[in-house]
């Protein structure tokens, strides 16, 4: 099960009260962030090139793309040990990051070159194993970037990156999120309305019977 959305939608929020109330509800969740920080040199190099490390490794679209899709290469193995050894495994953010991100970074739709690239390259050649299902967590691109801001404001570590300040990179990719899920790329995608705020309760129970 995979968690989607802009940055500061809420996703990490969302994960955390969605493995309590899987857990209380008897079932086993493992989870997962992508990128891996501090565990993949992958994810590592993408964190210093957000922060405008490596020259101009950030402004390839591909290149950056590659790294992301490289970390959760990586990973492929453990998800599916994972996948072996627990009833639920919540991915936050997986290949349809890359996929969202890299249109909007090139202006180009779902229906792009570059979405078609990466599945190709994450699915077809790196073999990443397919989500069941997508949570997209909607939220206004302006909600998403005030959580981001007050988050960075109150977490010295989480000073916002290049993305996360770029307004017009978050409304574009919201843009491509909302098509990713109409057409059910990948895998199929439930839209959460990220500003009405989530019931981890109901959800939790909504996918535990849902198999
Ligand atoms: N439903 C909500 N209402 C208000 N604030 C929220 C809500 N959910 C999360 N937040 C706050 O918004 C900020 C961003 O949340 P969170 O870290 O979960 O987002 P994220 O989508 O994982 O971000 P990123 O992709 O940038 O890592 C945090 O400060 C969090 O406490
Ligand atoms: C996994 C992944 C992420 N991105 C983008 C999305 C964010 O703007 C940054 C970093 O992610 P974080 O959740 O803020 O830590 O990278 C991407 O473009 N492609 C991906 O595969």
């Amino acid at each position: 099960m995979v968690i989607e959305g802009l940055d500061g939608a809420g996703k990490r929020t969302l994960a955390d009260g969605l493995t309590a109330a899987l857990g209380a509800k008897g079932a086993s969740v493992a989870s997962l962030a992508f990128p891996r920080y501090g565990k993949s040199v992958h994810a590592d190099l993408v964190r210093e090139a957000l922060h405008r490390g490596h020259g101009d490794l950030a402004d390839s679209v591909y290149g950056m793309a590659v790294l992301y899709a490289l970390d959760r290469s990586g990973a492929a193995d453990d998800i599916r040990a994972l996948l072996d050894a627990h009833d639920v495994v919540l991915l936050d953010r997986y290949v349809a990051s890359n996929a969202a991100y890299a249109a909007a970074r090139l202006r180009q739709d779902a229906a792009g070159e570059v979405v078609k690239w990466v599945w190709e390259l994450e699915v077809g050649r790196f073999g990443l194993p397919r989500p069941d299902a997508h949570l997209l967590l909607r939220v206004a691109p302006a909600v998403a970037a005030e959580r981001a801001e007050r988050r960075a404001e109150a977490e010295a570590a989480r000073e916002r990156d290049s993305f996360e300040t770029d307004d017009g990179l978050q409304r574009r990719c919201a843009a491509v999120y909302d098509e990713l899920a109409a057409s059910g790329w990948l895998a199929p995608w439930h839209v959460l309305d990220g500003v009405a705020g989530v019931d981890h309760e109901a959800l939790a129970a909504a996918l535990l019977s849902s198999g």
